[in-house]
């Protein structure tokens, strides 16, 4: 591809609420200008990993150049999608450094929600021109006009600016393309620069090695160039460049303003970091601003299910943290569960979509442990401040919470939530924020019927179940997202939960101590009805140090399993035997109690059911 003029060149995104209809409007742009041909096979192409076409979430944002004809002009339209839940909104922001302007997509039914807002701000702070779409026009209940009303409220954008669209059936989806070239600017660059490549994303290929998706914002970059990143120092030699179309296709070169792809032997992901800068070797720039690196919001720690698997889930592991850099890995090791892993993830979800890539990828099995979230802790013990080496320090791991002897105050991470809401649910909503700690901050009516609320909300309180429960106390029409609040002082203890005496380092949790008499509780009753019952009678039991704050006890029961087949035949005995045998292998003694490997999770997600 030869130069392309700068002042024919836009870099957009488009954002949203999930399910407003991003990746349904991308594919009608990429037919649109011919990137993709018009069949059934390419819906949403640009969500291209199993999980992501099975949940139907976006987890990593993927990149597209349009060719585009505008009044006789052809124009470079570069795409980048970006995934719509709140657990990747660090995805968002990352793809936006690379843009100018946003598609603003909100359902002509549902109206704004949490994240339109969320990633209304990302974009506004970011200065991008915001080009606002009103989808699903299409729809018995669409109602655009109290959609634009919304808009006008909330971000002072005038009604007549919102483009109503059908991106389902494709109507005026043209105007937005029309728009995009009028109203967002061209990026400011020049190609007699020296070189200055943004990094904005780096996928992994077992083939290739790394793929960093770059955005130059000055120069030009081409085959055979040695490179250096302005993050490591390091030096390459670029084996490729090319633009994404959205796959990858190789080209000559590739020029300021422009969005494509460079391979350039580097071996790891964290070698392309997202927002570092490349320049060329022996002509370095001043680096762009990089943007902030994601941060872990849950922690886990992973064990595999056999020790005897351990190293093929660490090279599982390894491939897939390759591709996902934002989740992170720590050795670890428990008595009880033996080696693995601590894992960092930004949500439960993303932990969710991780763990069921591992299966589905990789064909492994694990357990996985309560999750937390960074709490941290200021030490007074001198011992331990020299153990430490610093008097403050993070703790991702129940097992290494420290005693309240040794600690002059703990803190707990915390985020302000927006929530959008229907103004029925209102009353319903109050309460379960105020249940979970949270502190009111704002409540402003965006329409008639229509509240935004936003709470700071201690992370632990939201990170397993919230959603979940807003969603059911809302009928599914209450919206939530948050952002990073910092820290607070927090009255925090550890739990354990025992079974006849023996710790289950699974369930071990750090909780706020007027919690933890009620979840301990909750705790020993569902794990109660998980636990099957065994030939003696087993105490399950809640403890905060040595003090017992909740107890259950689980009857004895003699299961025999071949008195219905006394007299019977053989082969049928055997065959119940074999069969008890193998049910065995998914069991996990803890003490002398046989609990199967999947009750703990049960347990937890039972835990949500309230
Ligand atoms: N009726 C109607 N349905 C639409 C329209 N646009 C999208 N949809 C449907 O809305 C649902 C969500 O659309 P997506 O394009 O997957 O939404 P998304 O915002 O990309 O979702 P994430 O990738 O999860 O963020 C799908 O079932 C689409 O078929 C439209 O214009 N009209």
């Amino acid at each position: 591809m030869s130069a392309y003029p700068v002042e024919r060149i836009r870099n957009f995104s488009i954002i949203a609420h999930v399910d407003h209809g991003k990746s349904t409007l991308a594919d009608r742009l990429l037919e649109i200008t011919g990137t993709i041909s018009k069949t059934d096979h390419n819906k949403q192409v640009l969500d291209k990993l199993q999980v992501e076409r099975e949940r139907g979430i976006t987890v990593k944002a993927q990149s597209a150049s349009l060719f585009y004809n505008h009044e006789g002009i052809n124009y470079l339209l570069n795409l980048i999608d970006t995934p719509g839940h709140v657990d990747f909104s660090y995805e968002v922001s990352r793809s936006l450094s690379a843009c100018q302007g946003v598609i603003l997509v909100v359902d002509a039914n549902e109206g704004i929600q949490a994240q339109t807002v969320a990633n209304f701000y990302l974009a506004f702070e970011a200065q991008l021109s915001i080009i606002p779409v009103i989808n699903k026009i299409d729809l018995k209940n669409a109602d655009p006009e109290r959609v634009e009303k919304q808009i006008e409220k909330l971000f002072d954008i005038p009604t007549d600016e919102c483009i109503r669209i059908s991106a389902k059936q494709g109507t005026n989806v043209e105007k937005v393309l029309q728009k995009v070239i009028e109203k967002v600017p061209p990026p400011q660059c020049n190609t007699a620069d020296p070189l200055k490549a943004l990094v904005f994303d780096s996928t992994f290929d077992h083939y290739r090695g790394v793929i960093a998706n770059i955005a130059l914002f000055g120069g030009e970059i081409a085959k055979g160039q040695k490179i250096v990143s302005a993050h490591t120092k390091k030096r390459y030699e670029v084996h490729e460049v090319g633009i994404l179309t959205p796959n990858e296709q190789p080209t000559h070169k590739l020029y300021a303003g422009q969005v494509g792809y460079l391979i350039a032997g580097m071996k790891e992901v964290t070698e392309a970091q997202i927002g570092d800068t490349l320049f060329l070797y022996k002509q370095p720039v001043e680096p762009l601003p990089g943007f902030k690196s994601a941060k872990p919001m849950v922690f886990a720690g992973m064990y595999p299910i056999d020790q005897g698997e351990y190293n093929n889930l660490k090279s599982a592991l390894e491939r897939l943290t390759l591709n996902d850099s934002s989740v992170t890995v720590h050795r670890d090791s428990s008595l009880a569960l033996g080696a693995g892993w601590r894992l960092g993830f930004l949500g439960l979800l993303h932990m969710e979509v991780f763990n069921q890539r591992l299966e589905q990828e990789y064909n492994m099995s694990v357990i996985l442990t309560a999750p937390t979230v960074p709490y941290k802790a200021v030490l007074s013990s001198a011992k331990l401040i020299k153990a430490y080496g610093k008097d403050q320090i993070t703790i991702i791991n129940p097992a290494q919470f420290p005693d309240k002897l040794s600690v002059s105050e703990y803190l707990e991470p915390t985020v302000l939530g927006t929530i959008v809401t229907p103004h029925e649910y209102i009353g319903k909503i109050i309460t379960l924020c105020q249940d979970r700690r949270a502190v009111q901050k704002d409540m402003l009516y965006i329409d008639e019927n229509r509240v935004m609320l936003k709470y700071l909300f201690p992370l632990n309180e939201i990170v397993v179940d919230f959603y979940d429960a807003l969603k059911s106390l809302s009928s599914g029409y209450a919206s939530f997202d948050y952002e990073d609040a910092g820290y607070q002082s927090a009255d925090l203890i550890k739990m354990d939960i025992l079974l006849n005496g023996n710790p289950v380092e699974e369930l071990a949790t750090i909780i706020h101590s007027d919690k933890a008499h009620a979840a301990g509780k909750l705790l020993c009753e569902h794990l109660k009805e998980t636990v099957p019952r065994q030939l003696f009678d087993i105490a399950i039991q809640a403890a905060i140090g040595k003090k017992i704050i909740a107890r259950e006890t689980l009857k004895a029961y003699r299961k025999n399993v071949v008195a219905k087949c006394y007299g019977g035949d053989i082969t049928r005995r055997m065959k119940l035997l074999r069969r008890q045998a193998e049910g065995k292998r998914l069991m996990r003694k803890i003490g002398n109690v046989e609990v199967p490997r999947d009750a703990f999770i049960r347990v937890l997600k039972r835990e949500t059911d309230k």
